[in-house]
């Protein structure tokens, strides 16, 4: 029995280890969350020996919950919180400070400053992503100013940097692969997308030694194998992507046009857009879906920062739920008379605004606005949030049509109420899969079609199924009006509107 993969969701606040059998069915799971730490306002850091550390538990976990041992593991497949990035010492394999996560808002004087030198264009042209401080070229950046001594020891090649998969293969080959795959490479601001290469005029603005990265690989390609007296056996590293390319391969979105929504503590919505690399001129993100056999398929995204996170908010903020499953049953208690917003820009606005300086804002309280409305405004925002992003999508690539069908995972999708008023807001269906652990499957497939035992794409997304569709029910002329409303209360939050 050789045919296990194992998937490692390395994930913003927990890492998880899947263990699926040859069915393609979960054998064992286990998870475990590690720290936040918030040294400053606006930023956030990780531990990376945390992280290692619960990496390496969750497989022994999730080996011993199946019964099985590393050698019935055909290949592992490691999927991560993209951005977030490490820098290490080659020799010994020490950190030389925290990690720096996505949700870090520290570098964005040096975005500033780029874009007053008008240089967002040439960012923008070369990686498909924005001058915004959520990507990791300016995270490197500052370490290498920022730790004593760290720009010259970069510069002789002590150290190497990597997004938290490159880092986590280093660790499980004991040094000896420095690599990443193309999704991950996307989202640094280094990588020249179109032409598949770090940048070399990129990295000279951000003044990046170009010996600091990683060799950039195919999603399904060797990374080498797990250091033998780790888990007792060496296991083939076949599969790696950033986890929402993950959940779009799991999620079998192959096709161009097909689009999946990941609704965890944020939401990200990719749209397969084939081999176009469709230049956004609505302030989506180009980012590569997937790159397989050497050919890339891109994507346009949006990143929206606050969705489930808003359901936190309710519970822990503001104290109007016990847990997050109550939202959905006291949202729709809510007064249907009553037209109030949320715009959850709590840690500023992601796409298509792209504003860091706006905070959030509620409109629309009378005397009678109570628990019940606010719940029903916060689910609503992340329906109105992907609402914008489909509409600049549509806008931006004739491939996103007016039929497009929106495939969900993540944390919040198990609110039926949320999902059916997302297909309302979004006045278009959507599905909801039975298997919701779409991005570990996805890390999974990457391993096990280049182990040989499990299908091909095509077949792969013949076992994709369906749970239940969301279809619109919303009459048109609320639509619009709920629409206006949402859209009047974004302009008012909007930092300069
Ligand atoms: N039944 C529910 N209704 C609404 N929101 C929910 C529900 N269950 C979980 N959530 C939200 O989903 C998020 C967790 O989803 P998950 O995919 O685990 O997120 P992440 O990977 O970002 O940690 C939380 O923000 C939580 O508030
Ligand atoms: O770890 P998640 O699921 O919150 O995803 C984080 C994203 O990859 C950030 O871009």
């Amino acid at each position: 029995m050789t045919k296990h993969i194992l998937a490692i969701d390395q994930g913003t606040t927990s890492t998880r280890a899947i263990l699926f059998d040859g069915e393609m069915k979960v054998a064992g799971s286990a998870q475990q969350e590690f720290t936040q730490h918030y040294p400053a306002s606006g930023w956030v850091e990780h531990d990376p020996e945390e992280i290692w550390s619960s990496v390496v538990t969750t497989i022994k976990g999730a080996l011993t919950s199946a019964g099985r041992d590393p050698s019935d593991v055909a290949a592992i497949g490691i999927t991560n919180q993209r951005e977030t990035v490490v820098i290490w010492d080659r020799a010994t394999g020490e950190p030389i400070h925290n990690a720096i996560v996505w949700q870090d808002r520290r570098t964005a004087p040096i975005c500033q400053k780029l874009k007053k030198q008008g240089l967002e264009k040439t960012f923008t042209k070369k990686t498909g992503l924005l001058l915004d401080p959520y990507f990791s070229g300016t995270k490197i950046a500052w370490m290498l100013d920022k730790v004593k001594g760290a720009r010259k020891r970069a510069e002789k090649g002590e150290l190497l940097a990597g997004t938290i998969d490159s880092f986590l293969i280093w660790r499980l080959t004991a040094g000896k692969v420095h690599a990443t795959d193309a999704t991950n490479a996307s989202r640094t601001l280094v990588y020249n997308i179109e032409k598949n290469v770090w940048d070399d005029e990129l990295l000279s603005i951000l003044r990046i030694p170009a010996a600091l990265l990683p060799e950039v690989k195919d999603c399904a390609d060797d990374y080498g194998v797990t250091e033998k007296g780790l888990f007792g056996a060496e296991i083939r590293i076949l599969g790696v992507a950033g986890d929402q390319h993950a959940a779009t391969i799991g999620q079998a979105c192959f096709e161009p046009g097909m689009m999946k929504s990941t609704y965890g503590t944020g939401c990200f919505a990719l749209l397969n857009t084939g081999a176009d690399l469709v230049r956004s001129k609505n302030r989506l993100l180009t980012t590569i879906a997937y790159r397989l056999n050497g050919k890339t398929t891109y994507a346009l995204e949006g990143s929206i920062f606050i969705a489930g996170a808003a359901v936190q908010w309710l519970r822990d903020g503001i104290k109007v739920i016990g847990k997050a499953e109550q939202s959905g049953k006291l949202a729709a208690e809510a007064d249907p008379a009553q037209q109030v917003y949320l715009v959850p820009a709590f840690v500023g606005l992601g796409a298509p605004h792209w504003d860091a300086e706006a905070r959030g804002a509620i409109f629309g309280l009378t005397r009678n606005s109570g628990p019940a409305e606010f719940a029903r405004a916060a689910l609503e925002s992340v329906a109105y949030q992907t609402r914008d992003l489909l509409d600049a999508m549509r806008k931006d690539w004739k491939g996103a049509s007016a039929k497009t069908v929106l495939r969900v995972d993540g944390g919040m999708v198990a609110s039926d109420w949320t999902m059916q008023r997302l297909a309302d807001i979004l006045d278009a269906p959507v599905d909801r899969p039975t298997i919701l652990e779409t991005t570990a499957l996805g890390a999974a497939w990457l391993a096990g079609s280049k182990a040989g035992v499990w299908p091909k794409a095509k077949d792969f997304a013949k076992t994709w199924a369906l749970d239940r569709r969301f279809k619109p029910e919303m009459d048109a002329a609320t639509r619009s009006a709920k629409l206006a409303g949402w859209r009047d209360a974004v302009r008012r939050t909007l930092s300069v509107p």
